[in-house]
């Protein structure tokens, strides 16, 4: 059996000031697994996002990604661990909006010499492999060369998981992405996100309130069950 691509043990974080927000015994997503965390708003969804992808730290426990202890590594160190190996969708977007759309999925190419290696192995080159991806996710070729923010809501968030997506991370995280959209657009782009993450063979692990999507996910996940700080309320 492989070892899973996350594995948490005994997870302890809190913000300075603040009581106790996440206590976790174990956590871990499978390589290849689609994963539906759920949770209300202030629960703590995007401070375990931010764990996971080594931009906090906890303030005890473990979390492994692909092996290595992130709780290890130094700040510098788990920043390109981070771009390596996750790619992110966020509810945002996050797109930068002076530049264009090719610009902005080629953008983990040029901070990730690894990432920049595998889209050329794939496609022939850094450029080809965002027009492969952005075609894949529906959006026309003449957009490519368009700014980021001439597109719309739609759009930015295709380029957001093409720029995800780039270079086969081997984990996608997907921070409620889909919450501007009406419900066939969401399910419509569930669908070409699922088909892109199989084909790169990343895990996804996807955030959202939106209880409805669950049932598209190979495992689907409450925060609050799984955290034994949090209030009540939220269980
Ligand atoms: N950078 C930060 N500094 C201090 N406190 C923070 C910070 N980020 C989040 N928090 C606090 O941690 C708690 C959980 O926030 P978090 O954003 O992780 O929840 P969430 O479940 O993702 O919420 P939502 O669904 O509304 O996005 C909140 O009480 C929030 O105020």
């Amino acid at each position: 059996m492989t070892a899973p691509l996350i594995a948490l043990s005994h997870l302890g974080f809190s913000w300075p000031g603040q009581p106790e927000l996440l206590d976790i015994a174990e956590f871990h997503l499978n390589r290849g697994e689609s994963l539906f965390l759920k949770g209300p708003s202030g629960s703590g969804k995007t401070t375990l996002l931010g764990l996971l992808g080594g931009v906090q730290k906890p303030a005890r426990g473990s979390i492994r990604l692909l092996g290595t202890d992130l709780g290890t590594l130094s700040a510098s160190a788990r920043d390109r661990f981070r771009v390596d190996h996750t790619g992110y969708i966020f509810q945002q977007f996050n797109l930068l909006p002076f530049l264009s759309v090719r610009e902005n999925v080629e953008l983990p190419c040029r901070f990730s010499r690894l990432r920049a290696e595998r889209a050329r192995q794939r496609y022939g080159s850094v450029d080809r492999a965002a027009a492969a991806l952005l075609a894949h996710l529906g959006l026309r070729e003449e957009l490519l060369e368009r700014r980021a923010d001439a597109l719309s809501i739609g759009q930015q968030q295709r380029v957001a998981a093409a720029r995800a997506l780039i270079g086969q991370p081997e984990l996608v995280i997907a921070d409620e992405p889909t919450s501007a959209l009406d419900t066939d657009s969401r399910e419509a782009f569930l669908d070409l996100l699922f088909a892109e993450c199989r084909d790169a063979g990343s895990s996804l692990l996807f955030v959202s309130h939106d209880q409805s999507l669950a049932r598209l996910f190979d495992r689907s996940l409450s925060l609050a069950e799984l955290n034994r700080a949090a209030r009540p309320a939220e269980v």
